[in-house]
């Protein structure tokens, strides 16, 4: 019989975990490589599944592409670890046995980390591979990422007539990790043409067997599940699955009337899981109807929490708008910072931000002093996060925190490399980039978790991403812009720009990108504070006329001030011409300075209206 008209008559016993088996047995590397190197170990793995009655076996294939090859140095033995892989699993398989090719997903969480092109090249080689020794069937496995799992079906699709099995793997319980519920994804993939639709590894049974209670029997295609052992746990420095092969025995009954055709192990299983649960469910005939309850436990149920205030971006998109940096101090005295703070609200500004350890040096926690701010002079706080300080666990716990705080501005930005700051061993975390961090707090505004799970009220963040007019190429940070908003930004602030020429130029460059901009402007202070930029900020150019101004301003801190304040007056005058948002950044915690600057854009404002309503009066 063949393996399409198996799949639908009775249920087949997939094999187990080959990774963490030889993992267990003290081999730490390249699992794919093992083809070549040991293949006779390889070989004893797939003999022991078959010994234990497994009707499926897969090739282990499942990093065999150039993209997970790469990490290893083998991106070029594409071709010949999958080949030697199907040709180990066809000498231990038996006439009762099917081989499945194994492609395994690549993305995790970070799903800018590789594009799509990038993986659809990859597959295709290693899909090549493995038809070309004859595979029995395709298992598609451990793909987190709907995108991409749909893009590799459409491929082999394409290729082949043989049975694919596509699998997704879940973070929580009954829904992906960008929040689309387990059912709906199955659906699609039968919809793409997969012969069997399921799910493998990071869960267990007993979240697998809560996750497919809500999927009902498929149109055409057949469930498949291929739990883990259990959760892993860390001993003496390894990972351990510690189970009871009877528990799987058990768990792969309540699979089997879940309606599953196909049932094997994913990591931490061996070839007693596979025993126990050929012993129990092997060759059954699937159940035919199956009751799904009506009520979807995963339906993500958001109850919709708007902000009251409006967004910064909604403010820029109608008219001027004005932010300004005030960093928290670097020292225990906040009685400076709060005195600006107080300063700037009474000004008017829209919002304070405040960085996120700037140059990759501590400073008081930006959250904590934008939550004393708002809350003593009801200023409305921009909050700037940086992918270096938080993994992806304290990034998301940050983010509902400041949403509990009633902080709803934030700006995602990657954080200056820790070489400049005050710890330059310090590790980077970089879990995400600025882009994925962009798309995850926008998901969290859709109400769902970075893993995918339900928060149950949905946050209101508006996202900020960071705009670097002072680099060589200005196109390619147009596009970097370009691509921000297609992962969700709402705005830009940018880095400050020091002359007149430069501000028109960004104008024109930017001028179609739908998305308000905030343009920095940034006091200068002295003399050296104009050099240090314009000569050892990378990128940043003050124009020869601003560096004389400075040089005649010499060393008196009042006149030099007063100058600084005079040139940054004259770079407004050009951008309010041209920005509707302006962010003015107050150097070393001197808001008299911001301060001023804000009053003079007020006054400039409100005199352009007087005009034209004297325009309008006159007509
Ligand atoms: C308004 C603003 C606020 C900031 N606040 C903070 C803060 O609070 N804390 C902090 O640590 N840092 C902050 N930064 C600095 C920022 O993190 C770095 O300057 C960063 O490299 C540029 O912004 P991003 O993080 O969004 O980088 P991304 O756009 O995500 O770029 C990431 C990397 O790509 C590279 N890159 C960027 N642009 C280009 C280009 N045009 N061509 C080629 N490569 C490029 C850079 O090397 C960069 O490291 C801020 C920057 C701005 C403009
Ligand atoms: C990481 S999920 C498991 C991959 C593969 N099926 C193995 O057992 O090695
Ligand atoms: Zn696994």
């Amino acid at each position: 019989m063949n393996l399409r008209d198996a799949l639908q008559q009775k249920t087949l016993i997939g094999d187990g975990a080959m990774g963490t088996l030889l993992y267990s047995y003290g081999i730490d590397r390249c699992f794919e490589d093992l083809n070549l190197s040991h293949s006779e170990e390889v070989l004893n793995v797939h003999r022991a599944y078959v010994n234990a009655g497994a009707d499926v076996i897969q090739t282990n294939t499942y990093g065999a592409n150039y993209i997970k090859l790469t990490r290893y140095g083998l991106q070029n033995q594409v071709k010949e670890i999958n080949t030697q892989a199907v040709r180990l699993a066809k000498q231990a398989a038996g006439p009762e046995q099917y081989v499945v090719g194994t492609m395994g997903g690549v993305r995790g969480i970070q799903k800018q980390a590789v594009p799509l092109e990038e993986i659809k090249r990859s597959f295709r080689e290693q899909l090549y591979c493995l038809l070309f020794e004859e595979v029995d069937g395709l298992l598609l496995e451990t793909f987190y990422d709907l995108e991409e799992v749909t893009t590799v079906l459409e491929i082999v699709r394409k290729e082949t007539d043989l049975p694919v099995i596509a699998q997704v793997s879940m973070h929580e319980a009954g829904v992906l990790q960008d929040g689309t519920p387990l059912t709906e994804a199955l659906e699609l993939l039968e919809k793409k043409g997969a012969d069997v639709v399921g799910v493998n590894c990071r869960l267990g049974p007993y979240h697998m067997i809560q996750s497919l209670e809500e999927v009902p029997l498929p149109d055409k295609a057949v469930l498949s599940a291929y739990p883990n052992a259990s959760l892993p746990a860390f001993q003496d420095g390894r990972l351990v699955y510690p189970t009871d092969p009877s528990y799987f025995q058990k768990s792969a009954q309540s699979l089997y009337e879940q309606g599953v055709h196909l049932i094997g192990g994913c990591c931490g299983t061996t070839p007693e899981h596979i025993e126990a649960i050929a012993a129990r469910v092997k060759g059954k005939k699937p159940i035919k109807e199956k009751k799904v309850p009506l009520k979807k436990k995963t339906d993500v149920n958001v109850a919709k929490k708007e902000k009251q205030t409006p967004h910064l971006h909604e403010l820029a998109r109608k008219g001027r708008s004005i932010i300004v940096e005030l960093d928290p101090p670097k020292k225990l005295n906040t009685e400076r910072f709060l005195k600006g703070a107080k300063a700037l609200q009474e000004a008017g500004i829209d919002s304070i931000t405040l960085a996120d350890n700037s140059l990759a040096t501590p400073r008081i926690s930006n959250s904590t002093m934008a939550s004393i701010i708002k809350s003593k002079y009801n200023v409305d706080p921009l909050v700037h996060i940086a992918c270096r300080d938080r993994n992806l666990i304290g990034l998301q716990s940050h983010l509902l925190g400041l949403h509990t705080l009633g902080i709803h501005q934030v700006l995602a930005v990657t954080g200056d490399p820790t070489k400049i700051g005050d710890f330059p061993g310090a590790t980077s975390v970089y879990d995400l980039s600025s882009f994925d961090l962009i798309h995850y707090i926008k998901q969290l505004n859709k109400g769902i978790s970075f893993s995918g799970k339900p928060l149950g009220e949905n946050t209101s963040f508006s996202v900020a991403a960071a705009f670097n007019p002072n680099v060589r190429n200005l196109n390619r940070a147009v596009g970097r812009m370009e691509k921000k908003i297609s992962y969700g930004a709402d705005y830009f602030i940018s880095q400050p720009v020091f002359n007149e020429k430069q501000l028109v130029e960004v104008y024109e460059a930017t001028k179609h990108v739908d998305a308000p901009i905030y343009i920095g402007i940034m006091p200068l202070t002295s003399v050296r504070n104009a050099e240090f930029l314009h000569n050892e900020v990378p990128g940043m150019t003050l124009s020869a006329d601003i560096l004389e101004r400075m040089e005649q301003a010499g060393d008196n801190k009042a006149q030099a001030q007063a100058e600084g304040i005079s040139i940054a007056k004259s770079l407004i005058d050009t951008a309010m011409d041209l920005f509707n948002g302006i962010y003015l950044i107050t150097p070393f915690l001197r808001y008299e300075m911001t301060v001023e600057l804000t009053n003079y854009i007020h006054e400039k404002s409100a005199s352009k209206e007087r005009k034209l309503s004297d325009g309008i009066h006159i007509v």
